[in-house]
């Protein structure tokens, strides 16, 4: 493929008639977050380059730039229709009360410019006093999700056509056992870190015995945030693969992650790194090369203590798989 032409993403069928691409550009850069003009020129760019799935969250800020890339992109005719695009958001925990998550979907559709999203997430298994604005909030202002009645609330913005498909992020097995007793619409999908340097083994046999597709987030270790780190760009074994391939780290993780069945949300504003990352779908690993990723060391980089300090609570939630 001529590195000129934009790539064709391949998608996956969620629930009904609902399709995602395999790969949704991330747009997450922490605090405070990337200059919205910056954000929404990597969108444009991203969309030139064959990104047709757009990860964002109220908590990001990335909204109202990704809705400026929509309404650029369709005026300079780059996508004919908002139909051929797939957008992601998600309620913010602070939202997380079953009263506050219609107004919550209202304020991210009109952040976005648009009448529906294709898919709405809850962002984490817990709920924040509706006050809070920044991390690390006070212990007392941070409770458990009242997992049923937010759940009947996502049921609600899916039957009115607000989104196309609702789902979950850091779910735990625990968690989504809890959510599946009382769901009337089963979650589409549960948005999980995911990388070479953390498998997900047990959550994605159980996703997969019930239904639930699983998107990868920080697939490449998530390097130069706050969040993440570089073990998975500076591990050996993958530079080796990497090397061997006349590949880069970021394509090796990009391409395991694809052939274990999830889809893959990196995020990328650099014109050269956001291509790279989406070109992997015309060679494949061999059985030694996929045999030595998965004998790599597992740990969990996100963690809940990061964002809410070192709680009994959060370090449940960290604990659970
Ligand atoms: N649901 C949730 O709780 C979470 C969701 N997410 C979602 O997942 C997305 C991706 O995850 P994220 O945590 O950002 O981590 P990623 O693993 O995607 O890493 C992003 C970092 O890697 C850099 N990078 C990207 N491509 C390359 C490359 N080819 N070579 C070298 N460096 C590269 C980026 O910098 P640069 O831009 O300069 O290229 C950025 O610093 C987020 O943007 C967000 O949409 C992330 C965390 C939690
Ligand atoms: O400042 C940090 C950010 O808000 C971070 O906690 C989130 O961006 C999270 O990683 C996510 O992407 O969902």
């Amino acid at each position: 493929m001529s590195h000129v032409e934009a790539v064709m993403i391949p998608e996956v069928a969620l629930t009904g008639s609902v399709r995602m691409p395999v790969i949704g550009m991330g747009t997450a850069s922490g605090k405070p977050p990337t200059d919205p003009a910056i954000v929404r020129a990597a969108i444009l760019e991203a969309i030139k380059t064959g990104y047709r799935h757009f990860d964002t969250a109220f908590g990001y800020g990335s909204e109202v730039p990704l809705g400026e890339a929509i309404a650029e992109a369709l005026a300079a005719g780059l996508i004919t229709s908002r139909r051929e695009l797939f957008v992601t958001s998600k309620l913010w925990a602070a939202s997380a009360q079953p009263h506050l998550v219609l107004p919550a979907i209202r304020t991210s559709l009109k952040n976005l410019k648009q009448d529906y999203m294709d898919l709405y997430l809850i962002h984490f298994p817990l709920r924040l006093d509706p006050e809070v604005r920044s991390m690390p909030p006070a212990k007392e202002q941070v409770h458990p999700l009242d997992i049923k009645s937010i759940w009947e609330a996502m049921e609600a913005c899916q039957n009115m056509g607000l989104t196309k498909a609702i789902g979950v992020s850091n779910f735990s097995c625990k968690k989504l056992s809890e959510l599946l007793s009382s769901a009337k619409i089963p979650p589409a999908v549960n948005q999980v870190e995911m990388s070479p340097a953390w498998h997900q083994k047990q959550l994605r046999q159980f996703c997969k015995a019930n239904g639930i597709h699983i998107t990868a987030y920080s697939p490449l270790g998530a390097p130069g945030t706050k969040w993440g780190d570089n073990r998975v760009v500076e591990s050996d074994v993958l530079q080796q693969i990497a090397k061997a391939r006349g590949k880069t780290v970021p394509q090796i993780c990009m391409r395991w992650l694809y052939e274990q069945g999830v889809s893959v949300v990196p995020k990328s504003f650099n014109k050269e790194r956001m291509r790279n990352n989406i070109d992997i779908f015309d060679w494949s690993l061999t059985e030694e090369e996929l045999h030595k990723i998965d004998q790599l060391p597992q740990r969990k980089g996100v963690l809940f203590v990061n964002n809410l300090g070192p709680t009994d609570f959060a370090l449940e939630l960290d604990a659970e798989i």
